[in-house]
């Protein structure tokens, strides 16, 4: 029987300044509030250091996407000697291989010379489709738009990056949305052969909306027979060398790995998911507990997934310590005791 994955990972939301305003997203600040963040080196190495300390391989870099459209975040950049994000993303991902932890960048939409710079500093990267629907959650968001997003995972694709992607469920898609978005997908992974992963994520509301706001902008959360449908819709449509993520903090796993999930993402032993800081992370002994009763082995992997590793695919700068940390099948190794 094929294992359940998952990675040990430090979230790092180097800003929550963006220039999209997803009705969805409780993560997002304007620059100018007071509870808008630029996170400093400093703060940065310190999270690196604690997840290295204990044994996360993963740095996953995630925050707003081109905040620099916004003046006041730009001054706050270059106060910091940065001209562009892709700039800092990239020194702190070097201070990250140095320290010992993979990157793994999610920080939506790059161009394709952003994507260039950030390649060979990432094990692996990531972005969502969201969905190729044209929705109320997504108006006033540039970089929602499905023709900017298949780009970018195109462009992915051409670099040969081993990439994360995936649909958000309840965002005020159809059922015929949703396979539309999957096809896709499943398009561009036939021609570069680089999705590593689909990420099957329910959408969960967040208190900065009210439940009539949500419901006025076709966001409904999903049902677990919606999500089960989806993943068997999924599994349908994708190759079986890319896996079907859901979210441990958001949906309860176990039985919906029989319908086709095979990894559960990122997990954290450090920080919170800031995207979903209302859902506290399973115990991974726990969870390797429950997946054991039911027969199912649980995998430590790196951000990058096991056929990525042995095909070579990780950053250049990256690949040194890929060999370090993967074992001969391209897993977590067992660390000597
Ligand atoms: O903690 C989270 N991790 C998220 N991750 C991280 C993910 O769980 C893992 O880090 C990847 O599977 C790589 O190991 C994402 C990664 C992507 O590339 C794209 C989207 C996401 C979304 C989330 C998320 O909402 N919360
Ligand atoms: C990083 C990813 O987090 C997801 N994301 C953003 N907001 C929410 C939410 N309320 N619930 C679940 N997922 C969310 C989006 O899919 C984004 O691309
Ligand atoms: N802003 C990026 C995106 O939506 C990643 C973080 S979302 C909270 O794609
Ligand atoms: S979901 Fe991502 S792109 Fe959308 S507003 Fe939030 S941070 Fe920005």
């Amino acid at each position: 029987m094929m294992p359940i994955t998952f990675s040990k990972n430090v979230f790092i939301p180097v800003t929550n300044v963006c220039r999209n305003h997803c009705a969805y997203c409780g993560f997002r600040r304007n620059a100018s509030d007071p509870e808008s963040v630029l996170m400093s080196e400093d703060e940065v190495v310190s999270i690196l250091r604690s997840g290295v300390s204990a044994g996360c391989t993963e740095a996953l870099f995630t925050f707003g996407e081109y905040p620099e459209e916004d003046p006041v975040f730009l001054e706050l950049l270059n106060e910091i000697g940065f001209s562009s994000l892709t700039g800092y993303v990239a020194h702190l991902s070097d201070i990250a291989i140095r320290l010992g932890i993979l990157p793994h960048t999610n920080g939506g939409v790059l161009s394709f010379d952003d994507l260039k710079q950030l390649a060979p500093k990432n094990a692996s990267m990531g972005l969502m489709l969201e969905t190729t629907a044209d929705i109320p959650a997504h108006k006033n968001c540039p970089g929602k738009e499905p023709r900017v997003r298949l780009e970018m995972i195109e462009n992915a694709g051409i670099l040969r990056i081993p990439f994360t992607t995936g649909i958000l469920i309840g965002i005020g898609e159809s059922r015929d949305d949703r396979v539309d978005s999957i096809q896709k997908i499943a398009a561009l992974h036939e021609k570069y052969g680089h999705i590593q992963e689909v990420i099957l994520q329910n959408y969960s509301p967040k208190p900065n909306l009210s439940a009539e706001a949500a419901k006025s902008l076709g966001l409904c959360p999903p049902t677990r027979d919606e999500m089960m449908e989806t993943i068997v819709m999924s599994r349908e449509i994708l190759p079986p060398d890319v896996a079907i993520q859901v979210a441990p903090n958001l949906i309860a796993p176990l039985d919906l790995i029989r319908y086709g999930v095979s990894d559960l993402g990122g997990i954290s032993p450090v920080t919170i998911d800031y995207i979903n800081p209302e859902a506290a992370w399973p115990k991974i002994d726990e969870l390797r507990t429950t997946l054991a009763s039911s027969g199912y082995e649980f995998n430590e992997r790196l951000p990058i997934h096991p056929d990525f590793v042995l095909k070579g695919w990780s950053g250049t700068e990256t690949k040194e310590l890929v060999a370090e940390l993967a074992d001969e099948n391209g897993y977590r190794k067992t660390k000597a005791i």
